[in-house]
Order: structure tokens, then sequence, then C-alpha cells
């Protein structure tokens, strides 16, 4: 069922509550999510994106009791990624000669995944711009790189609404669709998750689309991204959320990850936690086991903090495997300007520390010289030096 988003665009998508996970289990899922598609019908009728293949048949379907698919005159793919292009074969089948509108490095995603050279593509660059009608023009600008380098974004004007596909998204469900209908904490609360899962390391190219963006002074009263609620109150809120996001973002914070056999690297995070409350009691602390956590609420923890530190016992003469594959995606999120400490209980040859120490310095993080390498389980000795990396984490300025 097509729900009206303004005048003669309508979305067309799907809102999927089932959802558990995203890009394999690399992101968790927990108050469902939506694939965006949008409807407009002008004097062209125009679709902007899909939804992911196990939903094309209902997405095909859906459509066609909406419209006749031979009056569907463009589509429009801002990107090629199969949670947006997968209902496209499907489609095609259907209206194989219809124009599809994407840029030069979507026809190389799309050709890569479906093999269908012969499609007809239109490419297009920022600028450049399809006349759909009522005095309506469809005005196209590249976002390359964000967050794939075929990416784009679609400005209606008139309606003045931009399809901003992935950028400015949540895998958020709002059956109701406007982000002035969903719930606040849960809204804001998946936006910076999607940002700090996603969108970080891209952050410098973030910073200065934005400012492309905003220095265009287009009229925006409608920013409609391809997952998530469609931010129509104060739309531009989130575009300056993204700015101050982009700009090595942190709140007073210290996040303390760790893993453990035995418990003894427990109780070492648990006294540094107690003891930086004691130093900085305005600094908040929050500490996860790494095995029990979500690994993308952790990181979402990690790009709010000034400070992080970081526990493993010593195991087979290294880390715990979970704080190594954790460690492995922190490094890919490229933080910045952000300090740490590690700490680790071993028993006779203690490499912990170090390897942890190594990789924190090559994922970008500021290790603090403090650290508890503490021999089997902890004695109050060991436990009292979690007083200087408590020192050293809390001197961080926000
Ligand atoms: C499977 C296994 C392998 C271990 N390998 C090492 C090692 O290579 N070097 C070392 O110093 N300690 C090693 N240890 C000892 C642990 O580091 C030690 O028991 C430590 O106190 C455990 O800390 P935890 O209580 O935080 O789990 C090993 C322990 C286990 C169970």
């Amino acid at each position: 069922m097509k729900k009206l988003v303004k005048n003669n665009v309508y979305w067309v998508g799907k809102m999927d509550w089932e959802l558990e996970s995203f890009h394999g289990a690399d992101y968790s899922i927990n108050n469902g999510s939506s694939q965006n598609a949008y409807l407009i019908q002008e004097e062209k009728t125009v679709l902007i994106d899909t939804v992911w293949k196990p939903h094309s048949t209902e997405f095909v379907d859906n459509l066609e009791s909406e419209i006749d698919l031979k009056k569907i005159d463009f589509i429009v793919m801002n990107h090629g990624e199969i949670d947006h292009s997968g209902s496209l074969p499907a489609l095609m089948e259907k209206i194989p000669n219809t124009p599809i509108y994407c840029t030069a490095n979507a026809v190389k995603s799309l050709t890569g995944q479906y093999h269908h050279p012969e499609w007809n593509y239109k490419v297009v660059k920022t600028g450049d711009s399809i006349d759909i009608g009522n005095g309506k023009k469809l005005v196209f600008v590249e976002m390359r790189m964000l967050h794939w380098p075929d990416s784009m974004a679609t400005y209606l004007t008139e309606d003045n609404i931009l399809f901003s596909n992935d950028a400015f998204g949540q895998h958020y469900a709002v059956e109701e669709l406007f982000n002035d209908k969903a719930d606040q904490c849960r809204l804001w609360e998946e936006a910076m998750k999607y940002y700090a899962n996603i969108l970080n390391p891209l952050s410098p190219l973030v910073t200065k689309k934005v400012e492309e963006v905003v220095g265009l002074n287009l009229p925006i009263e409608i920013i409609a991204p391809s997952h998530g609620a469609i931010w129509r109150d104060n739309p531009l809120q989130i575009v300056n959320k993204y700015y101050e996001w982009s700009k090595e973002y942190q709140e007073d914070q210290i996040t303390i990850a760790y893993d453990t056999m035995w418990d003894g690297t427990k109780q070492l995070a648990h006294k540094i936690a107690s003891e930086i409350s004691k130093i900085s009691p305005d600094t908040r602390v929050k500490i996860f086991n790494i095995s029990h956590a979500d690994k993308n609420d952790i990181m979402t923890e990690v790009f709010k903090s000034k400070a992080i530190a970081v526990g493993s016992p010593t195991v087979g003469q290294n880390i715990l495997s979970s704080v190594g594959g954790w460690l492995e995606f922190l490094r890919e999120l490229k933080f910045k300007n952000k300090e740490a400490a590690v700490f680790g209980c071993y028993g006779w040859s203690g490499e912990s520390t170090k390897v942890l120490r190594e990789r924190l310095t090559e994922s970008g993080f500021k290790v603090v010289e403090p650290e508890i390498k503490c021999n089997w389980n902890p004695k109050t000795e060991d436990l009292d030096k979690a007083t200087a990396i408590a020192e050293a984490l809390c001197k961080t300025t926000k």
C-alpha cells in the first residue's frame, strides 16, 4: 500500500519489522527497519529506488496494484546496494526498456550484481536534471563514497524533497513514516548508531558534502532517506547533527570494553570505572563485556566517548579472540582524537597489554602510559593501579 509523503510523492517501500540483522550479522537491528522506495506521479511517473531482494515479489505486486507498471517513465537508482536495488531484476522483467538514471559507478555495481549490461542506463552527474512535468525537475547530486562509490541523492524541485538514500537514515521501523511521529529517543539513538557504525570512517567526506549541499542553498522541506523515518519536521536538524558528528565528535564519556575467562580482567574493568567516577564524577562511564554486549551498541558508545579502556587476559600469548575481532571492527571505524588505556590479567608470559597497545595505536588511538598488567587474579596493589589509568583518561578534555 502506498503512503502519501507530499502532493504527488508516495512511499512504496517495505516496513521491515522482522529484520534482525543487516549486512549479514555486521549490524544488529533491534527496532525493525525499512527500505524506503518512492513513487512520484507527475506528468511523468518516476520510481526512486526499490527494496531488498527477499521482498521483491511483494514490492512488485504492491506497485502493480497501485499503477500500471508500463506507466513508469523512469527509475532512479540512488545506490546499487542490494537493499535498494534487489527488486530491480523482478521489476525489469516486466518493464525491460525503462530508463534507469544512476551514476557511472552504479552502472558498474548494478551490472556486477545482476549481470544485465543491456538495461537502459542513463548516466548522470552532479547538477544534471530531468523534467518530470508540472514545472518540476529531479536534480542529481553525486554522493561518492557516502557510502559507496555509486551513491547519489536526488532533489525534487517545487516539492523541495531531498531523496538522500543512505545518508540521514536509520535502521528503525516507523510505520507512520515521519520523524515527528517517531519515538524521539529511539530515533536519535538509531540515527547515531547508523552514523557511528557505518558512516564514521567517512566523516571527512561527510563534513565536505554537508558544506557543499548547504552551500547550494536549496530549499529543503523534506529529507527522505532510504531507511527509517522521513525528516519533515525541521529536516535540517539531522543535517546539522551529521556536521557535528563528522567533526571528531565526543561527549564527556569514557567507555570500558573487556572480555575475561575467570573474571580477573572484569574486576580490573570495574575498578577503573569506579576510580573514574571518584576522580571525575561528571564523566559518564559505561562498561561492556565484549562477548555479551551488542558490538554495534558498544561502538556507538565508543563514538560518544573521549577515551576508552580495553582489557583482555593473555591467551595463547595473545588476546582473547572476541577482543581481537572487536578490535578489527574498531579499526575499520577510524575513530579520531580519542585516548585509550589497556589492562588485563595473565599467568606466565603476559602479552595481552602489549598486543592491545599495538592494536589500539594502529587504530588511531593515543594510548596512555599507565596500564594494569596483572599476574593471575588481582591483588590490592593491582587494583590500586586503576587510579593512574583513571587519572590519565580523565585528563582528556572534551
Ligand atoms: C586457554 C588458556 C590459555 C592461556 N594462555 C596464556 C598465555 O599464553 N600466557 C599467559 O601469560 N597466560 C595464559 N593464560 C593464563 C591466563 O592469562 C590467566 O589465567 C589470567 O589470570 C586469566 O585472566 P581472567 O581472569 O581475566 O580470565 C591462559 C589461560 C587459559 C585458560
